[in-house]
């Protein structure tokens, strides 16, 4: 009788519509219970979007998808421009970030790793535990000790990938004009140049393994972006789940770069025990090389070093695409009048026939123009508001001297790139895409005083400073800086010394979600073969 009572009582709570209920309120208790979990903001600093209390903060989470980006500028010109820090919303599982202006630049990126630490803020917003499966620090070693000095060697691999995988994709035709979609081209072109510096030839010809590298750094960008919506209860479950595609991507290029991988251990076993065998300078022989100086056996494997390339993959794919397309956009989009186009051609093309055809680190430096062209397309056309982020691990916490404010364990701190590169008092009309802006700055200082050969210096493109921050700046820059210099230089010399290109009358423009760009996927460009 109990037992018939009990079921009936079951029965009637679990409905749809009560189970419905049950979800939400557990999604709800969920929610509630990561919030009271997140480290407090100081009470001193401001904040923008709504501001403080439950209210507020629900309103903060309902627009941060469509707002954010209004709100950082909102702060920037209210708190930061005045040398105060200031509180910025985040999605509800996400501690609020202190955005700190640039005058703290450097006490922020010079505290040491234990106190502010970059891993651990790349790991909590990528998920890396989920989406790589590895640590990320042993290939983020590699790049920072082996990439810039080997980059003369890898010059000519990288020219002759850029000039065979422009004819690849952009044709040969030079009667008709040709619609490109402008992601996906260059999708097709920095896939395969990157791995040419990664894993070399062959397998950076390989279609079917860029096409998983690539669709492994989709993986990350998208399931980043659906992980940041869920409380961390359900990470346990919803991050082994969304990730599949980011091992099934991995899978498909193990399988591809297996026999690579052995044939490049065997040889760098053979060169050990004293056999003249030569290896292509590569990614996958600076981990190898690295392992054995570490004396790390375990990432000697295949599996490892194929593991090991991902996070690289990642941080080198998108990030270049993203700045490629921004700088045909801005370039195509300009007005002809200005000439643009045609003084970027006659800078490079005088300098290849210098170089008889070949690029060098040299004359790739003095392409002050191209340069110029591509820091003011970073500068003007940002693809992330805020690109460098440090956690607070110090179990102390973290206090500012000028401010006084204490950030507990746990906080995110981190730098406003647009507002500093969209400032009118550093950039006179700063919305504005002027291609030669550096150049004209450059041709204002005299190279023979040594404090103006300084400020010279620092407009390069590769020269990081808390006014140009897209690349970040301190110890934890990016690395690879110096590779896409010459990488997206020799693009751009290439594509337009051997296309026309037609004149966009209005430059498309980028979607965000919350602080994650959604760049003009549909953005097309027409070309066509030039007759030289
Ligand atoms: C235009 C293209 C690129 C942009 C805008 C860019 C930007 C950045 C930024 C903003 C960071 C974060 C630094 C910080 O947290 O302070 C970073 C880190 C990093 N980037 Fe790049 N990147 C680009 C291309 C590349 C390429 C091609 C590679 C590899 C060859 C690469 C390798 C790395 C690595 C390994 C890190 C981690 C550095 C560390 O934690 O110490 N990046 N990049």
């Amino acid at each position: 009788m109990a037992v018939a009572l009990s079921s009936q009582v079951l029965e009637s709570l679990l409905t749809p519509g009560h189970l419905v209920l049950l979800s939400v309120l557990f999604v709800v208790f969920s929610f509630i219970v990561d919030i009271s979990r997140l480290p407090s903001c100081p009470d001193s600093l401001p904040r923008v979007g709504f501001g403080r209390g439950l209210v507020a903060s629900v309103k903060n989470w309902v627009y941060y998808v469509s707002r954010y980006n209004d709100w950082i500028a909102d702060g920037y010109e209210k708190y930061n421009k005045k040398g105060r820090a200031f509180v910025a919303p985040n999605s509800p599982s996400r501690p609020l970030e202190i955005v700190v202006p640039k005058s703290q630049t450097a006490w922020m990126l010079e505290q040491p790793d234990r106190v502010l630490s970059t891993k651990e803020a790349h790991r909590d917003s990528l998920f890396n535990d989920y989406q790589f499966g590895v640590d990320d620090q042993f290939p983020i070693r590699t790049i920072h000790k082996h990439l810039a000095r080997n980059i003369v060697n890898l010059l000519p691999g990288i020219q002759k990938e850029v000039h065979a995988s422009i004819d690849d994709v952009y044709g040969t035709d030079t009667e008709n004009w040709r619609t490109l979609n402008i992601w996906n081209s260059l999708i097709g072109i920095v896939s395969r140049v990157t791995n040419r510096m990664l894993v070399g030839d062959p397998l950076c010809h390989n279609e079917e393994f860029l096409k998983n590298q690539v669709a492994f750094a989709d993986a990350v960008v998208r399931n980043g972006l659906i992980m940041n919506f869920f409380p961390k209860v359900f990470h346990p479950i919803v991050g082994p789940i969304v990730t599949i595609t980011n091992r099934r991507a991995w899978r498909k290029t193990y399988e591809i770069g297996k026999p690579v991988i052995e044939q490049r251990l065997r040889d760098m076993g053979r060169i050990d025990s004293g056999a003249d065998v030569q290896v292509p300078e590569d990614m996958l022989t600076w981990l190898i090389r690295q392992a054995k100086a570490e004396g790390a056996a375990e990432e000697l494997s295949p599996v490892m070093l194929s593991k090991r390339l991902l996070p690289v993959e990642f941080a080198a794919i998108h990030t270049t695409v993203l700045t490629a397309s921004n700088v045909l956009l801005d370039l195509a989009s300009s007005d002809p009048s200005l000439g643009y186009i045609d003084a970027i051609r006659k800078e490079t093309s005088q300098a290849l026939r210098e170089g008889n055809g070949h690029w060098t680190k040299d004359s790739l430096a003095n392409l002050h123009l191209t340069d110029s062209a591509i820091k003011e397309s970073m500068r003007v056309s940002y693809f992330a508001r805020c690109l460098t982020h440090r956690k607070v691990i110090a179990p102390e916490g973290v206090t500012n001297p000028t401010e006084g404010w204490h950030a507990p364990e746990g906080s995110f701190l981190t730098l406003d790139l647009a507002g500093v590169h969209l400032d009118p008092e550093a950039f006179p009309e700063p919305e504005k895409y002027d291609a030669f802006r550096f150049v004209k700055l450059r041709e204002q200082l005299d190279p023979k005083n040594p404090e103006e050969a300084m400020k010279i210096k620092r407009l390069g493109m590769v020269t990081t400073s808390p006014e140009h921050l897209t690349f970040s700046h301190g110890r934890h820059a990016c690395p690879g800086r110096f590779f896409v210099a010459h990488e997206l230089k020799m693009i751009l010399a290439y594509l337009l010394n051997n296309y026309d290109i037609k004149h966009i009358e209005k430059r498309p423009q980028n979607d965000w979600v919350g602080a994650t760009v959604i760049p003009p996927m549909a953005a097309t460009l027409e070309a066509k073969r030039r007759k030289i």
